[in-house]
């Protein structure tokens, strides 16, 4: 490292300071007014930023510019122009308009638009989001920006969420105002994303053709050991890891991204980064970056890091655990508590218009972490189930009790905490415990919605929170606009208690992995959406067709286009699962197999041949082999035969039902006899890398 870390940190970022150095006053304040309150941008303007970002970008060495989107494929695309102008007299200049820093024409055609157009109609246009920095990589100057259709619907999730933060910050700008903040003028949604991910060797990761086409395992018998110990949660790094850790972090400090937390994980080979919270937009492209970052550095190192959500069954999967609050421009965090949350009038309205949103949109939350891979991973192994609820804590409860009693309540003193050992600091206790199991936790002054999968787009469920508060938040002012001042006390009070009336099925503190707690959801009335297609029929319900097209965060042809392509991605992504399945059971696992029950049956006859008899254990691993190997070929028959089936659903919606209900079933029953094969193998008698060979092996 030759450069001290504050100077390292953002030093490949056109960010704030670097803006206000390299532009004229005058155009730094406007650009600075359409990046933090949208107000429009002329074309003046963007040539003066285009040819300072240039110059700043070819001081820093950069040949090229991309405008850098988020298509729904749920990973970022970019297109790579020089700057490079040619002259009559055969030299270069270097140059870069406005007109290409604020609008690109990339061919759109292969991108996924779920009907929203048609594949012959190429056309698209990039355009840029000046509220996210733009940065260079390898030698490009990248510029965020949101991705939409010649008829200018939205063909990513950068332009929904910049919609849906626009929608709550108006909404919750009104409540402020009626609340008496007229300093207020901007709320921002802020976001911070834990990044869970594993790492594993490099060499044993190319064997496995189910890591290299799928992203997690699809057969593998299980390791001795797993995360039973729980001694890899919070353990010391191991030396290497340590190296990989610590690059990762300063390729992501020079690019601005406020990598703070590393640690290892529960299950054996996992780990966690998280940043600090950033503005939810600026934080999606950041959360992009660390994933494409977190799979670079580990290239170098010679790892694979994983980023699916289930990678190896019976151990933990990974999450995206999504921390949510909101900030105004006078930095008021508006779901602090404070020392007297009864009496905080402003964070308890956030608080119920939290509540009220999640409860009204429970079932759209669900679909926005709804994806093949991370239904697997909900409702096991510390992460939440898929009947979303919410935790709000001791102290909150008890607060929320008293709305509800009509009762009021003295401010609760802070408990300090002995440890009892007089060196050991006392200190002041946290309002909440934690809670693994849920969905939506709050954790003092921000919730945390556990559900995210690690590889998703933290875009999709912060869309849906914004929104949905934005119209709980609507809902409050139109019920205490024309409230007289003498009464205002009052009626927030009053209306804080309808809305807990009214929500409180969402609210429960308990363990969520237990049966009991799945049946009193039911009785509660609550959503218990398991797979994506049980889920997502509910993304065109009456009710959040009416909340998108209220904010304007997706128009109806939108929508349709999103439901198809969720179902779609599920649906290929099973079918790839399951051919990838089939031929490595074909081609990797049954000939070792065979391979295997052959030397067996030799030795057996030799020992025949030699003492007249074949009893003993070498006979019944034969005999066992031979079961498996039966059970294998009904399970390949199977699944062969409903892979056919599934390809000629012409119903999207029964298509990904169909994969859900038979083809996943019908891959677990063919894992079993080939995992129980396996146990039985020697490693070396398989082509590939086995569980604890892939789990354990990293230094
Ligand atoms: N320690 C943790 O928070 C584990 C979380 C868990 N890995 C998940 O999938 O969400």
């Amino acid at each position: 490292m030759d450069k001290s870390i504050p100077e390292m940190y953002g030093s490949l970022v056109f960010n704030d300071s670097v803006m206000k150095e390299k532009l004229p006053k005058d155009v730094y304040r406007k650009l600075h007014k359409t990046s933090k309150y949208g107000a429009s941008l002329d074309l003046d303007v963007a040539n003066t930023v285009a040819a300072a970002m240039k110059n700043w970008a070819v001081e820093h060495g950069a040949t090229h510019f991309t405008h850098w989107f988020q298509p729904m494929t749920g990973v970022t695309a970019e297109k790579h122009d020089s700057f490079i102008s040619p002259r009559s007299n055969g030299e270069v200049i270097m140059e870069f308009s406005g007109k290409e820093l604020v609008k690109g024409e990339p061919d759109a055609s292969s991108f996924p638009s779920g009907g929203l157009r048609a594949t012959f109609e190429a056309r698209g246009y990039t355009a840029w989001d000046p509220s996210s920095p733009a940065f260079i990589k390898d030698g490009t100057l990248y510029i965020p920006t949101a991705f939409c259709s010649y008829s200018g619907e939205a063909l990513d999730k950068k332009t929904p969420l910049l919609r849906s933060m626009e929608a709550l910050n108006e909404q919750a700008v009104k409540v402020l105002h009626l609340l008496g903040y007229d300093d207020v003028t901007h709320i921002d949604t802020t976001i911070g994303s834990e990044q869970e991910y594993f790492l594993i060797d490099k060499d044993l990761y190319k064997k496995r053709k189910d890591l290299l086409l799928t992203g997690r395992t699809l057969i593998g018998a299980p390791a001795p050991k797993g995360q039973e110990m729980e001694d890899h949660y919070f353990g010391v790094l191991k030396p290497k890891v340590s190296e990989y850790m610590h690059d990762l972090d300063e390729e992501l400090w020079k690019l601005g991204v406020p990598a703070k937390t590393k640690h290892n994980e529960v299950a054996p080979a996992q780990h966690e980064l998280a940043p600090v919270f950033e503005t939810a937009n600026v934080a999606v492209d950041h959360n992009q970056l660390t994933m494409e970052m977190m799979k670079k550095v580990a290239d170098k190192h010679h790892y694979a890091c994983l980023l699916h959500e289930k990678p190896f069954a019976g151990v933990n999967g990974s999450g995206k655990h999504d921390n949510w609050s909101l900030v105004t421009n006078t930095k008021m965090n508006l779901l602090d508590p404070g020392s007297d949350p009864y009496h905080n009038k402003t964070f308890l309205i956030f608080l119920l218009a939290t509540i009220s949103a999640v409860d009204n949109y429970q079932d759209l939350l669900r679909i926005s972490v709804a994806s093949a891979g991370n239904d697997h991973r909900l409702g096991a192994n510390e992460a939440p189930p898929a009947v979303v609820s919410i935790f709000v804590g001791d102290e909150l409860a008890k607060v929320l009790d008293a709305i509800d009693h009509e009762a009021s309540m003295e401010k609760t003193e802070k408990t300090e905490m002995s440890i009892g050992a007089a060196v050991l600091p006392n200190f002041v206790k946290d309002p909440t415990d934690r809670n693994r199991t849920s969905p939506f936790a709050f954790t003092g002054n921000k919730f945390e919605f556990r559900m995210p999968g690690s590889s998703l787009s933290v875009a999709d469920p912060n869309i849906i929170l914004n929104t949905a508060v934005a119209s709980s938040l609507e809902d409050i002012y139109e019920a205490l606009k024309d409230v007289p001042e003498e009464e205002f006390d009052h009626e927030v009070y009053k209306l804080l208690k309808k809305m807990l009336d009214e929500h409180k099925r969402i609210l429960f503190n308990g363990n969520g992995y237990t049966d009991a707690w799945l049946e009193e959801a039911k009785k509660r009335g609550l959503y218990n959406l398991k797979s994506l297609p049980d889920a997502l029929p509910q993304f065109k319900a009456e009710k959040n067709v009416d909340l998108f097209t209220k904010y304007h965060i997706f128009t109806e042809s939108e929508i349709d286009s999103r439901y198809e392509i969720k179902l779609e991605n599920y649906s290929k992504t099973i079918h790839i699962e399951a051919l990838t399945m089939i031929d490595m059971v074909k081609r990797d696992f049954t000939p070792a197999l065979f391979k295997y029950m052959k030397a067996v049956e030799g030795e057996l006859l030799d020992k025949k041949a030699l003492l007249g008899s074949v009893d003993g254990y070498d006979l019944r691993v034969l005999k066992e082999l031979d079961a498996c190997s039966k059970a294998i070929d009904e399970g390949l028959a199977k699944l062969e035969a409903d892979v056919k089936k599934a390809e000629g659903e012409v119903d999207s919606l029964a298509q990904a039902e169909f994969y859900h209900s038979v083809i996943l079933k019908d891959m677990d029953d063919l894992r079993v006899p080939v995992d129980t094969a396996e146990a039985k193998l020697p490693s070396e008698a398989l082509p590939y890398p086995t569980y604890d060979q892939l789990l354990f092996s990293l230094r």
